[in-house]
């Protein structure tokens, strides 16, 4: 228990060490350090000099000129120094603050998608913005008061015991009971901060998701049960701040303290020992000004524990997000194109999942139970079933997302995990639930799907895609920035975007998750033809909640709660699959109500 408390204690500048260690940019760290050595020694050197001109101007050494000429150099040193302690300090800050924001941002890239859906978005991006600039500040203005505060103690410390030992000794006998009082207050800190950076994650994540459903905000009246459950949490980051800040409060106090008493008892026992002859009035008075080089970077580290701390435990919240596991990098790097078995045997199995069985990490319940489907060469294949039957988990598994524990698929005649994922994807054209417009233009966005296309290329995809129309009459047609377009471009319109992208892939593999499923009937009539001609040539798997959209589909496979219940074409499943019957029934019943 005892070496517990001690190895805590002691965690705090083994990891304020680790965290400087990690840190690249040693170069500028060093020339921070070195000007910041310097400092200290010189603010020694100015205390010794302010001593030896006031015994001169009181009498006790001969005065001269000169010697406010050398005053005057020795501050011009100083101010040299604080210059280039001030640059390096700022290229350390700006340089690291640009490489951890790379590491994270680069993370979340190489990541899998599994650990990203662990955390939320917003708590991600309170560790990319607050917990980020937190470690700004403590490498522009913290990292070297961790040399200058206590170098500048210690040397004063030396400095004041050579000139009156016996005053010194009184005078700082307070000191160590202080500062082991400060780090007891500054311990809870960290976690206050940590609990702090947490609650604002937590705001982050609120307000995503409220600018996100404005709408449904807005039209369902929910302003008021929604900040209901916002305010809750906005005044727990406000009493989680307010913890930090009384800490910190407390802190500064107790700086004030430790700076104050030295010179109570220095003028209390000086005065003493004036009185008994044993010092002159000036000897006090140099006594006193030397005594603030002490007192002075003392009363600092109180707060400068405080604040590493809270330092610390940003730099941790980041250090999550470096820490995540990257995604696996090795495998075959296999192309469809290229010699596979499949291009001379047509009725080759492109896809083959075997006793598929799946439980989302965390889960209790599998998502997919026992699953086995083989889709040849060029066929079309449809995922129907209610809401939550697994579809959207199955094409997560085939992109490679989650590992396959249980049972197996493959691709290409070669088991996933054997698969180099990048190749595995490069091989899918993949159009998710959820339409993503990135920073760009509306070109842009299409071109993601072959970055090397010419203008002729992405109009045609487009044009496929029946986006091209509505593109063309923006204002400023596929160059209008996608930020511009704001919620003025609708879902449909989105997704025609979407698809667009995919269709300018030109994979060997289409994976369609509800792709039109925002289209208006007209538009995906349309649609639903391009897809047709575009899916003759592909191996093509179309997750549908409207089962019209996949009726003409090689085959149809039937999900309810992670089991397949059913396959065969449309009309077999009409025939002799009641539950497709009646999901068919119920959606043609609901589209004449609409239709009414
Ligand atoms: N990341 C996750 N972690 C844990 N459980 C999940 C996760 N994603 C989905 N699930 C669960 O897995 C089951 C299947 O979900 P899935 O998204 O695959 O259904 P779906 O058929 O695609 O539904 P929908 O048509 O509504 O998109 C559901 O019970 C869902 O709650």
């Amino acid at each position: 228990m005892g070496k517990e408390k001690k190895a805590k204690e002691t965690s705090f500048l083994k990891d304020l060490l680790q965290m400087i260690k990690d840190l690249p940019y040693k170069g500028l760290l060093t020339g921070v350090l070195v000007t910041t050595i310097f400092l200290s020694l010189i603010q020694i050197v100015i205390a010794d000099y302010l001593r030896v001109l006031m015994d001169s101007l009181v009498g006790e050494n001969d005065f001269s000129m000169g010697m406010l000429g050398v005053m005057v150099l020795i501050f011009a040193v100083d101010l040299v120094l604080i210059y280039f302690r001030t640059l390096a300090s700022e290229k350390y800050s700006e340089k690291n603050l640009k490489y951890l924001r790379k590491e994270s941002t680069d993370k979340l890239m190489d990541t899998s998608v599994e650990e990203v859906e662990k955390a939320h978005s917003g708590d991600f991006i309170s560790k990319l913005t607050n917990d980020l600039n937190k470690i700004q500040t403590f490498t522009k203005e913290r990292v070297h008061n961790f040399i200058f505060v206590p170098l500048t103690a210690v040397l004063s410390l030396a400095y004041l015991l050579y000139l009156n030992w016996i005053l010194t000794l009184i005078s700082v006998a307070m000191i160590p009971v202080i500062l082991v009082v400060s780090n007891i207050i500054g311990k809870p800190i960290g976690k206050k901060t940590t609990e702090y950076s947490e609650a604002m994650g937590k705001i982050n994540t609120m307000n995503t998701e409220y600018i996100k459903g404005i709408e449904v905000v807005k039209a369902f009246h929910l302003n008021d049960r929604l900040m209901k459950k916002y305010t809750p949490e906005v005044e727990n980051s406000v009493q989680k701040d307010t913890a930090v800040a009384k800490s910190k409060a407390f802190i500064n106090s107790l700086s004030g303290i430790v700076s104050i008493l030295p010179f109570f008892i220095t003028f209390g026992f000086g005065a003493y020992f004036i009185s008994i002859g044993d010092l002159t009035l000036g000897g006090l008075i140099a006594f006193t000004n030397l005594l603030n080089y002490l007192s002075f970077p003392l009363s600092q580290i109180p707060m400068l524990i405080g604040n590493g701390k809270g330092d610390l435990a940003a730099y941790k919240r980041v250090k999550s997000v470096i820490n995540l596991s990257e995604e696996r990098t090795g495998g075959k790097v296999l192309a469809f194109d290229e010699n596979f078995r499949w291009e001379k045997q047509s009725d080759q199995e492109v896809i083959a999942i075997r006793n598929l069985s799946f439980t989302y990490p965390g889960a209790t319940e599998p998502s997919l139970k026992n699953i086995n489907i083989s889709i040849k060469k060029n066929q079309q294949i449809a995922l129907v079933g209610e809401s939550g039957s697994g579809k959207t988990t199955l094409s997560k598994l085939l992109l490679g997302f989650y590992p396959v524990v249980s049972g197996k698929i493959e691709i290409g005649g070669k088991d996933l995990s054997d698969w180099n994922l990048k190749a595995l994807r490069q091989n899918i054209a993949f159009v998710p639930q959820e339409v993503y417009l990135f920073p760009g233009d509306v070109e842009e966005n299409i071109r993601y799907g072959k970055p090397e296309v010419g203008e002729g290329g992405i109009i045609s995809a487009a044009e496929k895609a029946y986006a091209h129309g509505f593109i063309k009459n923006l204002d400023r047609g596929y160059h209008t920035v996608v930020g511009e377009l704001g919620d003025r471009v609708s879902g449909g319109q989105k997704q025609r975007i979407s698809l667009a992208r995919a269709f300018l892939k030109d994979s060997n593999i289409v994976l369609l998750d509800e792709a039109t499923s925002a289209l208006d009937n007209e538009s995906e009539s349309l649609i639903q033809k391009a897809l047709d001609s575009e899916l003759k040539e592909k191996t093509s798997i179309i997750i549908a909640h409207r089962l019209s959209t996949i009726k003409d589909a090689d085959e149809i496979i039937v999900l309810k709660d992670g089991e397949i219940v059913g396959t065969g074409s449309h009309l077999e499943l009409i025939k002799s699959n009641g539950y497709y019957r009646s999901l068919y029934q119920k959606q043609m019943e609901n589209g004449k109500r609409e239709a009414m």
